[in-house]
């Protein structure tokens, strides 16, 4: 006699599959809705991922949806084949009892296609999760560049009053590992929807297998149903407190190892300047340090794993042999057949599992809130940074205005006050002042990217305007890239680039334009001067700001390079900052700031 009608079963499953996925996905909602409307952690989750998931508003419409209404089809699928799996062991057990070769053969034939069925299973499985979860990394990692390059939030950040460490770490690896562990922990294989479906789906068939148990004299029916859940409860509550130390630990391993790598890449991006120092003492106690942070919270990690995962080993362990004694006297008596043991231990374990599912995740659990901090707090420390202050900043077609332009450093102390200024084209103004007194701020905040700043600044918008510092900045890429920056590279043409860069005294570099090399390594600063200049002739602005571009050059070459950019743009509004004289004869006037916001606006006569 076998456990099932096998030739009506695959009619049966399909029903029982039917109605258990309206089931979960009824389940599903309403409980997905309350953790994200009441729980922290919950609300964190929509947040980052609700933009991507909302059918109305989502870039990807139903398709999220549909995707997860896919993936919990699939669970409940799998876990159907694993019910369907236990009545094959129970007729092959009993077959092998009864010396039945005939029953033994047919329940292999069923194993077959249940083996196939699992196989084909696990791979769409895992095909369908990975483009879910891939898409939701995309679409995220779209966000938060966006958030963070937006409005400038990269720069102007430094100057909120939360600072979050390692935005870098937060976009590149946080958000991978936010879409990974949001999937396999909810609707993944082995997830808490699985453990959900998995749960009543064997209580059902421990149930049946059950029989009565006699504690203290008193007979419980069904037992093993109960004492399966009463193990795992109480199993579950002290795992929880054993284990909630590890979501801090989880949280602090993440950012010190983020402050520890940082430390190593300043110390890879300034290696010549250490190596001149012979810097390598400080900086190796400064690795230490941070080392020593990493190790002596790892350590904390160890420990406290070691007494959760000793927790959760025996506890799985005696879980292993705890219904097989159960039952033992039921076989012995003959109540029941070998593959009635075999059943409940497979149905036991299964319970247990799922059971088991919330205690085992909890340290995955941990690092995920962690990860939600991470993401949600640089969120917020993006928001913050949008909200700083900013100057009235307009587009203006000719020159620059300036009308009243107050400028404090981040303590208040007042730099330049109440700043009126007008520029038209071909205009030119050396800014001079004591170190200290706040040329380059007064820059910055002419960009828009000072926010202790207050006035109105009028300016040409964009590309119209640049800003060279004493040391350009130079992208990742080829020379072309440099050159170009930040226009796309494809709009230098050779002979152009070619021609400026012999006009600026780097012809040497006009064969090795599609070069991809470190270049800020390779040129020398005066040489990096020079592209700067090169960049300005090419992007053709109608106002510059010079912040001591030349300071790296000898009188001879900045004389040339002036010229030069007199010579090629005439209508140029010239803003300069710097200290030598050598720089009056290509300004018309001056402004001298005199410290304490004081300013004076002068003709310079040549
Ligand atoms: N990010 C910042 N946070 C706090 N204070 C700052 C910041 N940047 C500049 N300052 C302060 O603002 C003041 C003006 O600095 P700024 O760099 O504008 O001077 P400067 O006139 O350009 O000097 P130098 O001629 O040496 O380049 C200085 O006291 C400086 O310490």
């Amino acid at each position: 006699m076998e456990s099932v009608d096998w030739g009506t079963e695959w009619f049966s499953s399909l029903i029982w599959i039917a109605a258990v996925w309206v089931a979960t996905v009824i389940g599903f909602a309403i409980v997905a809705g309350l953790i994200v409307r009441f729980l922290t952690w919950g609300r964190q989750f929509w947040r980052l991922a609700g933009p991507w998931m909302s059918p109305r508003t989502g870039p990807d419409g139903y398709r999220p949806v549909l995707f997860v209404l896919g993936l919990l089809a699939l669970v409940v699928f799998q876990v159907r084949l694993t019910i369907l799996y236990t009545y094959q062991t129970n007729d092959l057990y009993t077959a092998l009892q009864n010396l039945d070769a005939g029953a033994f053969w047919r329940s292999l034939l069923v194993f077959s296609v249940i083996a196939a069925l699992s196989v084909a299973e696990a791979l769409v499985t895992y095909y369908v999760g990975q483009r879910f979860l891939i898409r939701l990394w995309e679409n995220l990692t779209d966000r938060f560049l966006g958030d963070w390059l937006g409005d400038r939030v990269y720069q102007r950040s430094r100057f909120s009053e939360t600072q979050v460490d390692n935005p870098d770490q937060r976009i590149q690896e946080d958000i991978a590992s936010f879409a990974q562990t949001s999937y396999s922990l909810s609707i993944g294989p082995s997830g808490a929807v699985q453990a959900l479906v998995t749960l009543p789906s064997f209580t059902i068939i421990l149930w049946e297998l059950s029989g009565p148990f006699t504690v203290f004299g008193v007979e419980v029916p069904r037992a093993m149903t109960f004492i399966a859940f009463l193990y795992v409860i109480v199993a579950t509550v002290f795992a929880f407190r054993i284990g909630k130390p590890l979501i801090r630990l989880n949280f602090l391993n993440e950012g010190l190892g983020a402050y520890y790598r940082y430390a190593l890449v300043r110390v890879r991006d300034n290696a010549e300047n250490i190596a001149f120092y012979r810097g390598e003492p400080v900086e190796r106690r400064t690795l230490d340090g941070r080392f020593r942070d990493v190790i002596a919270n790892y350590r904390r990690i160890v420990v406290r794993t070691l007494k959760f995962n000793g927790f959760n080993l025996i506890v799985t362990q005696i879980s292993q042999v705890f219904p097989i004694i159960l039952q033992a006297p039921r076989f012995f008596a003959q109540q029941i057949s070998l593959g009635d043991i075999q059943q409940t231990a497979q149905a036991f374990g299964q319970v247990h599992d799922s059971l088991s599912f919330f205690r085992n995740a909890y340290d995955t659990f941990a690092g995920y809130r962690a990860v939600l901090d991470r993401l949600t707090g640089l969120l917020d420390a993006d928001e913050q940074a949008r909200e700083l202050p900013t100057i009235s900043a307009e587009d203006r077609a000719d020159g620059v205005a300036v009308r009243d332009l107050t400028v404090r450093t981040p303590d208040g102390t007042v730099l330049v006050e109440d700043l009126d200024l007008t520029l038209a084209g071909a205009d030119t103004l050396l800014i001079t002042g004591r170190s200290g007194y706040g040329k380059t701020t007064l820059l910055r905040s002419l960009a828009d990217l000072w926010p202790y700043a207050e006035g109105t600044v009028e300016r040409p918008e964009g590309p119209r305007s640049m800003f060279l510092s004493q040391q350009p900045y130079l992208p990742l890429g080829t020379l072309r890239t440099a050159l170009a920056y930040p226009r796309p590279p494809e709009e230098v043409p050779d002979d152009e680039a070619a021609r400026v860069l012999r006009a600026v005294a780097l012809g040497h570099l006009a064969t090795r334009l599609d070069d991809d090399e470190l270049w800020w390594r390779t040129l020398s600063p005066g040489e990096q001067q020079r592209l700067g200049f090169a960049r300005l002739v090419l992007s053709r602005p109608d106002v510059v700001f010079l912040d001591e571009a030349t300071a790296a050059l000898d009188e001879g070459l900045e004389h040339d390079l002036y010229t030069l950019v007199r010579e090629e743009l005439p209508d140029l509004v010239l803003v300069s900052v710097g200290h030598r004289s050598s720089l009056e004869a290509f300004h018309a006037r001056r402004l001298d700031l005199r410290g304490e916001g004081r300013w004076e606006l002068e003709a310079i006569t040549q």
